[in-house]
């Protein structure tokens, strides 16, 4: 697929994995960093946080670009958590929490959910999607290996399933782009509801 027709969108996301994705499809992009606050609000629903998150990112984003005069076309933003039991697990913050995240997913069927916005010509659309990740039963041993390989460190409920991470997942329903960070397909049909030329 060649890249020569198609305008470039803006990813308002530092996430190496997102950039790939998008790389994968043939949608050329442009990264522009922003930072929002991501604590979760008091009793939020993991669902509404993802949604929540990757709104707030395009907003973000698309006002940085109207402040520096630059033309604006279309914004893409997501958000990816790992629950369990109706609770948030993100990012972990040192290897410690990295170890109790993996520890309490071994053997247990948890839910990847990934919100996407895009924004641009005075709207903003999201899509939602929910993939079931089931862990296999781990030992404490791997678990550590797991963590000293670092891969878990810049990843939601701690473990990269298109990496290493892969080893400790015994099934996986839904959306495997949306586990790790960018639901393909619901994306490129917000961005055709936007008017982007997917198809050329
Ligand atoms: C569950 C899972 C998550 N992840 C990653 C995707 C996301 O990058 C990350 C969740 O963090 P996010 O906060 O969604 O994204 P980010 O901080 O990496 O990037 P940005 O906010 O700038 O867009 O976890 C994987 O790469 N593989 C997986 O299997």
């Amino acid at each position: 697929m060649t890249h020569s027709n198609k305008p470039t969108i803006y990813l308002a996301s530092a996430s190496p994995r997102r950039g790939q994705l998008l790389t994968q499809v043939g949608i050329p992009f442009e990264r522009l960093a922003c930072d929002i606050d991501e604590t979760p609000h008091e009793g939020e629903a993991p669902a509404h946080y993802v949604v929540r998150l990757a709104r707030e990112k395009a907003a973000a984003a698309l006002a940085r670009l109207a402040q520096s005069g630059a033309e604006t076309r279309l914004v893409l933003a997501a958000d990816t958590t790992v629950t369990l039991d109706g609770e948030i697990l993100g990012k972990p913050a040192d290897a410690a929490e990295a170890r109790a995240m993996l520890s309490r997913l071994s053997g247990k069927r948890h839910q990847a959910m990934t919100g996407v916005a895009v924004a641009g010509q005075g709207r903003i659309e999201t899509a939602l999607s929910i993939s079931d990740v089931t862990f296999r039963p781990l030992e404490p041993a791997e678990i550590d290996a797991y963590v000293a390989s670092g891969e878990p460190m810049d990843k939601a409920g701690a473990y990269g399933l298109q990496g290493l991470g892969s080893v400790l997942v015994a099934e996986m329903r839904g959306s495997f782009s949306g586990v790790i960070g960018l639901p393909l397909s619901e994306t490129v049909e917000l961005l055709r509801r936007m008017g982007y030329p997917f198809w050329g």
